[in-house]
C-alpha cells in the first residue's frame, strides 16, 4: 500500500537514511534557523524522512486542529523517549490508560480555587524579586533575564505545588539542578539530530551519554530531596493525627475561615453544634471518643485531662440545668433565671464549655496555620500532598510520585521562565507598552486580586502576545497509533506528526507584521481561527498548568512594571534562538532596569 506521506514535499531523501544528514554537525541555533526555513521552502505540509520513519510537519491551522483534537492519537513521538530516563512516564510522556488515570488524579490540583490560594505566593515572590533587583541595581542596571526568572519560577513551583521553600542553604543544589536541566536539553537535541546516537548502546558508552547520566543524577537528587522533605512533613502531620485524612472537619472550617467564607464565630458555632447534638442525644461521653477527637483533629492527652473533666462536668450540669429550667415555668424568664444561683451556675458552665471548645479550635488553628503559612498560605492538598496521599492509599507507587514531581518541577518552571525572560526583552523594547501597562496597574493598585488581574485586559493581551512570539514549547509531536485522514491525505499508524507552534504564531497571513510586539492584536475581538494560537497546545493533551502559568506571569509582570522602567541593551534587537526542550535564547539575554 503506497504511503501518502512519501509523495509530500520535503528535504531531499536518500534511500536508506532519508534526510538525516542535513542535521549533522549543525549548532543548536543553526538547527533552529533551518527548521524555521523549512515551510518557506516546502510549504505547509512537509515530510522529513529519518531512516525508515516518516515525520510529517504541519503548519496549516486546519491540520493542527485535526491533529490536536484527535482523541485517540495522543501518544508522544520518538524524541520524548530520550527524556524518559529523566521524567519517567509522568504526565507529559505517558499515554493510554496510565496517562488517563494520572490526568484524572492531577487535574483538581490546578483547579481555579487552588490557584486563588497560590496568588499570595506569586505576590510574595514577586515582591522578593523586586527587593532583590533594587539591591542589585546599586551595582549594575544590566540584568540577566533568564537567571532571575528561572529562580523566580522555580521558587514558585516548589512552594506551591511541592510545599517546599527553597532558601539560601539550598542555593548550591538549585544551581546544580538548573545547570543539569540546561545540559540535558542540549544533549537530547544533539542526540536527536545525530542519528547514530539514537542507539542506547552507542550513546551511553560515549562521553556525551556519560555526561547525560551525570546530569540525570543531579536532577534526580534534587527532586528526591524535595519529595523526601515533604513526605517527612506530611507523615509527621498524618501520624500525629493518628493517620487520619488531613482535611478533618475542623480543618475544613478553618480553611473556609481563611478563605473568608465563614468567620471565627461561625467556626465556634459549628464546633458547638457537634457538642449540642451530642448533648441532645445524651451522648455526653462522646467527647471522650475517638470519633469526636478525629473530627476535631486533636488528641486529648494527659495534660488536657483537667480541662476535659471540667468540660464533661459542665456539659452534665448544663443538661441538668436545662431540664430543670424546662420543667420549672418561672425559670423560663431570662430575667429571673440569670439572676438566680441556677442561672449563674449555668453561665459558669457555659464559660467552661466555651473555653474548652475555643481551645480546641485555637490549637488546631495554630497547627493549621503553621503548616499553611510555612507553605505560603496555599491550600493544603497541593500537588505533592495529593500524590503522597494517593501513595498512602495505594493508588500510585513512590516511583510514580517521582515521575510526576520531576515532570512538574521541570514543565512547571522552565517553560514559564523562558516566556518571562523573552517577555522582559520585548517590554524593554517598547516604552509605549510599558506605559500603557503601568497605567492599567495604577488603576488597580498594588497586590491585585485574582478577579482584578482577570479584569486587566491589557495585561492579558501582553501575556498573550509574549507567548505568541515566544511560545515556550515551540513544537510538539505525536506518534500515530491509529490511521487518520488529514483532509485528503491518509496518515498511517507508525508515522509521526510534528506541530510547529512557533511558526504558526508568526505567519503573516494570520498576524500582520508578525515579528512586531503588538499586544493590541489581542484586544480587538477579531475573528481568528482558534488553532492559530496554541501556546499551550489544545485538545486532550493540552497544558495542565496554563492558568497557573498565565496568572504567575501576570503577577510578576505587573509588579516589575510598577517598580521599574526597562530599556534594551540594543534597541530593536531580538535574540537568536536554539533548539532545546523549551525555546531558549542562543546567548544570554540582558535588559536594563531603572527604578521608577
Ligand atoms: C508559559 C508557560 C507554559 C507553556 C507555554 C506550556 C506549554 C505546554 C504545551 C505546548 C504542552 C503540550 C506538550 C506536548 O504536547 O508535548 C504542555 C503540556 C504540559 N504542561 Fe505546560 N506549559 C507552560 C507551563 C506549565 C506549568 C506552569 C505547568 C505545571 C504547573 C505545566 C505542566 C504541563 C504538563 C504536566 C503537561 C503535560 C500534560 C498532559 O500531557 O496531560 N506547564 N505545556
Amino acid at each position: 500500500e503506497p504511503n501518502d506521506l512519501a509523495h509530500l514535499p520535503g528535504p531531499p531523501r536518500t534511500p536508506i537514511f532519508g534526510s538525516v544528514f542535513m542535521f549533522l554537525g549543525k549548532s543548536h541555533s543553526e538547527l533552529f534557523k533551518m527548521l524555521v526555513e523549512l515551510p518557506k521552502k516546502y510549504g505547509n505540509r512537509l515530510v522529513i524522512k529519518a531512516m525508515h520513519r516518516y515525520i510529517l510537519h504541519v503548519y496549516k491551522v486546519e491540520d493542527i486542529e485535526i491533529v490536536l483534537t484527535h482523541s485517540r492519537n495522543i501518544k508522544k513521538n520518538k524524541p520524548y523517549t530520550f527524556i524518559e530516563p529523566w521524567l519517567g512516564t509522568g504526565l507529559l510522556i505517558s499515554n493510554g490508560s496510565k496517562w488517563q488515570k494520572r490526568r484524572k488524579i492531577l487535574t483538581p490540583t490546578f483547579h481555579f480555587d487552588i490557584l486563588k490560594g497560590f496568588v499570595k505566593v506569586f505576590e510574595e515572590q514577586s515582591r522578593n524579586l523586586t527587593t532583590m533587583l533594587r539591591k542589585k541595581l546599586q551595582e549594575s542596571n544590566v540584568v540577566d533575564t533568564m537567571a532571575i526568572m528561572s529562580d523566580f519560577t522555580l521558587y514558585i513551583i516548589c512552594e506551591t505545588a511541592m510545599g517546599i521553600r527553597l532558601n539560601a542553604d539550598k542555593s548550591a543544589e538549585k544551581m546544580m539542578y538548573k545547570k543539569a536541566i540546561m545540559e540535558i536539553g542540549q544533549i537530547v537535541m544533539k542526540r536527536l539530530t545525530t542519528v547514530w546516537l539514537h542507539s542506547d548502546l552507542i550513546f551511553y558508552n560515549m562521553p556525551i551519554g556519560k555526561k547525560f547520566t551525570k546530569c540525570l543524577e543531579n536532577v534526580h537528587s534534587f527532586a528526591d530531596n524535595v519529595i523526601l522533605e515533604r513526605k517527612k512533613k506530611y507523615e509527621s502531620v498524618a501520624n500525629e493525627d493518628g493517620g487520619r485524612r488531613r482535611l478533618a472537619f475542623l480543618d475544613l472550617l478553618l480553611e473556609a475561615e481563611r478563605n473568608g467564607e465563614i468567620d471565627l464565630e461561625g467556626v465556634r458555632e459549628e464546633g458547638h453544634d457537634t457538642t449540642a447534638t451530642a448533648l441532645a442525644f445524651g451522648l455526653v461521653l462522646l467527647a471522650d471518643s475517638e470519633e469526636v477527637q478525629t473530627a476535631m483533629g486533636i488528641r486529648l492527652n494527659a495534660d488536657k485531662s483537667a480541662e476535659k473533666m471540667m468540660y464533661k462536668k459542665a456539659i452534665m450540669d448544663i443538661g441538668q440545668i436545662v431540664m430543670k429550667r424546662l420543667t420549672t415555668v418561672w425559670l423560663h424568664s431570662d430575667l429571673i433565671f440569670y439572676n438566680m444561683p441556677i442561672g449563674k451556675k449555668f453561665t459558669k458552665c457555659l464559660e467552661n464549655v466555651h473555653s474548652f471548645a475555643d481551645n480546641v479550635i485555637l490549637e488546631r488553628k495554630k497547627k493549621y496555620e503553621s503548616v499553611a503559612n510555612e507553605d505560603g498560605g496555599r491550600r493544603r492538598l497541593a500537588f505533592l500532598d495529593l500524590l503522597l496521599e494517593a501513595e498512602r492509599n495505594g493508588e500510585i507507587d513512590l516511583e510514580g510520585v517521582r515521575e510526576e514531581v520531576n515532570t512538574f518541577m521541570f514543565e512547571g518552571h522552565d517553560t514559564t521562565a523562558t516566556a518571562l525572560a523573552f517577555g522582559l526583552v520585548l517590554l524593554a523594547d517598547s516604552e509605549e507598552v510599558q506605559e500603557r501597562l503601568f497605567e492599567e496597574c495604577q488603576r488597580v493598585g498594588p497586590e491585585p486580586s485574582v478577579s482584578e488581574l482577570n479584569d486587566m485586559k491589557y495585561l492579558e493581551a501582553v501575556v498573550k502576545e509574549i507567548l505568541r512570539l515566544y511560545p515556550s514549547v515551540p513544537f510538539i509531536g505525536r506518534e500515530i497509533t491509529e490511521d487518520f485522514m488529514l483532509d485528503d491525505i491518509k496518515v498511517k499508524k507508525g508515522c509521526e506528526v510534528v506541530v510547529h507552534i512557533y511558526d504558526v504564531h508568526r505567519r503573516p497571513d494570520l498576524y500582520p507584521d508578525p515579528v512586531a510586539f503588538k499586544p493590541e492584536r489581542f484586544l480587538d475581538e477579531e475573528k481568528r481561527h482558534p488553532y492559530s494560537y496554541v501556546p499551550f497546545s489544545a485538545g486532550p493533551r493540552n497544558c495542565i498548568g496554563q492558568k497557573f502559568a498565565k496568572l504567575q506571569m501576570k503577577v510578576v509582570i505587573s509588579e516589575i512594571v510598577r517598580n521599574f522602567k526597562l530599556s534594551p541593551l540594543v534597541a530593536g534587537a531580538r535574540p537568536d534562538l536554539k533548539v532545546d526542550l523549551v525555546l531558549r535564547p542562543a546567548e544570554t539575554i540582558y535588559v536594563k532596569f531603572y527604578p521608577r
